[in-house]
């Protein structure tokens, strides 16, 4: 029986990137290389402050590496063509919900019947349907976000990034994205780049957890849970990984 490989779409090479303060040069990120592989929930863990942020950033071609080479397996071009949903909603709070989410369809030219019916599956698929004419101000943090991550799956793109997208959220409704999140990515299957500082969502979301050190910021080991899904953070494995990476997070301070 021959077993499918996941191909690689993404291959991050030896990026560094410093910026210069007052104080003199910050290096921020320190020869970072990794792949990410098709259809994954590749998950990207480390203290506050690494350059987690910075690090998304350089993939999704919105900053330049000082050294080093991001590579997309289709040699895309990322602009417009990435989905990235962000900690703080980024959302356009004098637009309704089905207008944020249709907003990439029209910067591209998508004639508007077909970007509204795409837009309209995405609302439904993040449970949002019956909103889409309501106005962010109208929605809680969790609604905010699902209109992330709705916008961020219409862009169509078969890679979304993610950073510390539940970040800004209560406890409970942190948990609900998790098992949303989960569930979206499971009913519709992308590759999912997903930034964390929380131990807990690594190992209850990650197919893999890149450990990732404080500045400069450097890979320090990666994990590949045993664990099947859904996770329980109860179990006595998930207890077992969730303090084995939290420890060497202590280590990488
Ligand atoms: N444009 C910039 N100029 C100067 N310093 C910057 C710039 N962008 C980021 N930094 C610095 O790089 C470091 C890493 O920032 P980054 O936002 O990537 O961290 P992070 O790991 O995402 O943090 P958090 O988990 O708190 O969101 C910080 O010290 C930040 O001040």
């Amino acid at each position: 029986m021959s077993v499918a490989i996941p191909e690689t779409k993404v291959v991050l090479k030896d990026i560094k990137k410093s910026f210069t303060t007052k104080n003199g040069t910050l290096q921020v990120l320190d020869g970072i290389s990794l792949e990410v592989r098709e259809n994954e929930f590749l998950v990207l863990f480390g203290p506050g402050q690494c350059g987690k942020t910075v690090l998304l950033n350089v993939m999704a071609q919105l900053e330049e590496p000082d050294a080093g080479q991001v590579i997309y397996s289709d040699n895309r071009k990322v602009y417009g063509n990435i989905g990235v949903v962000f900690q703080q909603y980024a959302i356009y709070p004098w637009k309704t919900v089905l207008e944020n989410v249709e907003m990439n369809g029209k910067f591209k030219g998508v004639p508007k019947e077909k970007r509204r019916k795409e837009a309209m599956e995405y609302i439904k698929l993040v449970g949002l349907e019956g909103f889409e004419k309501s106005y962010p101000s109208q929605l809680s943090g969790g609604m905010k976000q699902r209109v992330g991550i709705a916008r961020a799956y219409a862009t169509n793109s078969d890679i979304i990034l993610m950073d510390e997208p539940f970040g800004a959220l209560d406890a409970q409704t942190r948990y609900q994205m998790q098992e949303e999140i989960l569930r979206i990515w499971q009913q519709k299957k992308c590759t999912i780049v997903f930034i964390t500082n929380n131990v807990e969502e690594a190992v209850t979301l990650g197919d893999r957890i890149v450990l990732l050190s404080n500045k400069p910021c450097q890979v320090v080991e990666e994990f590949v849970p045993d664990l099947p899904r859904p996770r329980n953070n109860m179990d006595p494995r998930f207890l077992e990984l969730r303090n084995e990476i939290a420890s060497k997070v202590d280590l990488a301070l």
